[in-house]
């Protein structure tokens, strides 16, 4: 099969934008498409996104269209739009790329409803094409900055990964390819929901030994919910799951985490996109629907919706029957 040459990248955000000159720096030639045609208009003429990801100046490779077609056109496409919105843009991508083309899921969610994963979403809008999934512990403004990062792309078909790893991956961005579709999914969608958990606790200065405690036993039920649903043991330790966690439990460059730290202050959230308040709901009824037991999880979704108040929810989860380690 040919190599990737050309990479469309859907989504102008912080992380559309890192990935559009991490593809350039790799070689490939990357259309970032925005939908807004006056971010693209200022975009082109500053060689730079300001409302994303400012200070980062684009690649030479780096080129910015409204046109939905042209980045669709590219030998693979990466998209990177909130999880909530990729069945919108999955299906307006479908008509306009060629049969085959990678559709890469770049989003951490899982979409609400429906309870589908995100590749899920995109091969139902889009039939033809081949879908793949990119995750890890992964800051846009570190990738941006070349600040050294390895992520995990996962494809069903093994030499799909392996062909995408070779396009994206340069001497900053390292990636690993992997099959485990569902694993890779899993470690980005649950890690945000319990990345806010650890920013309530941080929030609520509960200390050092309750942040650990949180993060060990929000990374047991990651694992729980992981094997329940068919991730292989790996991928749940490596960078998708236990790396993102440990990544975006760390502080309030996270925004998961920086939503969890005003939750847990009694402060104003910043309003920026926080997938794990999204999440939480639907990871918590697939847990509840296949008998899995989420607490941590749970917690948070209470406390997003207003059931449980930040000391509440920390009552009910030290109050819990004594249980094996598990
Ligand atoms: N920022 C990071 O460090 C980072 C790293 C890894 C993964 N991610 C994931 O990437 C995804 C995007 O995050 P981000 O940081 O780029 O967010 P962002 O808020 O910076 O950007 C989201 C972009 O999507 C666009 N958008 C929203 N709805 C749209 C729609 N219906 N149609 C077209 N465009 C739409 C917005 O205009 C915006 O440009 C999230 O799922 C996030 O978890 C982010
Ligand atoms: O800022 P967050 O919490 O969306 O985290 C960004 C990335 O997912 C970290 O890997």
């Amino acid at each position: 099969m040919a190599a990737i040459e050309t990479v469309g990248i859907v989504g102008a955000g912080a992380w559309g934008t890192a990935l559009a000159n991490a593809a350039a720096r790799a070689g490939c030639r990357a259309v970032l498409w925005a939908r807004d045609g006056a971010q693209v208009a200022d975009m082109a003429s500053r060689r730079e996104n300001i409302r994303a990801l400012p200070g980062i100046r684009f690649d030479d490779r780096v080129s910015v269209t409204a046109r939905l077609a042209d980045a669709a056109a590219a030998d693979a496409v990466l998209l990177v739009v909130p999880a909530q919105a990729c069945r919108e843009v999955a299906r307006e991508i479908a008509p306009l790329a060629a049969p085959g083309t990678a559709i890469v899921s770049c989003a951490k969610g899982i979409e609400r409803g429906t309870r589908h994963f995100i590749t899920e979403v995109i091969a139902a809008e889009a039939p033809d094409a081949a879908t793949a999934v990119l995750s890890g512990p992964s800051f846009a403004s570190d990738v941006a900055a070349g600040l050294p990062t390895a992520v995990t792309l996962a494809a069903h078909e093994a030499g799909l990964a392996e062909r995408l790893c070779d396009a994206l991956g340069g001497p900053a961005l390292r990636l690993y390819f992997s099959t485990d579709v569902r694993g890779v999914e899993i470690g980005g969608a649950a890690k945000n929901v319990l990345a806010i958990a650890a920013g309530i606790v941080e929030g609520r200065r509960l200390g050092a030994s309750a942040k650990a405690a949180l993060i060990a036993r929000g990374f047991a039920e990651l694992v729980r919910f992981g094997r329940a649903f068919g991730a292989k043991a790996e991928t749940l330790t490596g960078l998708s799951g236990l790396g993102d966690l440990i990544l975006t439990s760390s502080g309030p460059q996270s925004r998961n985490f920086a939503l969890g730290q005003a939750l847990g202050a009694g402060a104003a959230p910043q309003g920026k996109l926080a997938e794990g308040a999204f999440t939480a709901r639907v990871l918590v009824e697939m847990a509840a629907s296949s008998g899995i037991d989420m607490p941590v999880s749970a917690a948070v979704d209470a406390v997003l919706s207003g059931r449980l108040t930040v000391d509440g929810a920390i009552d009910a989860l030290m109050a819990r029957p004594q249980k094996a380690e598990a």
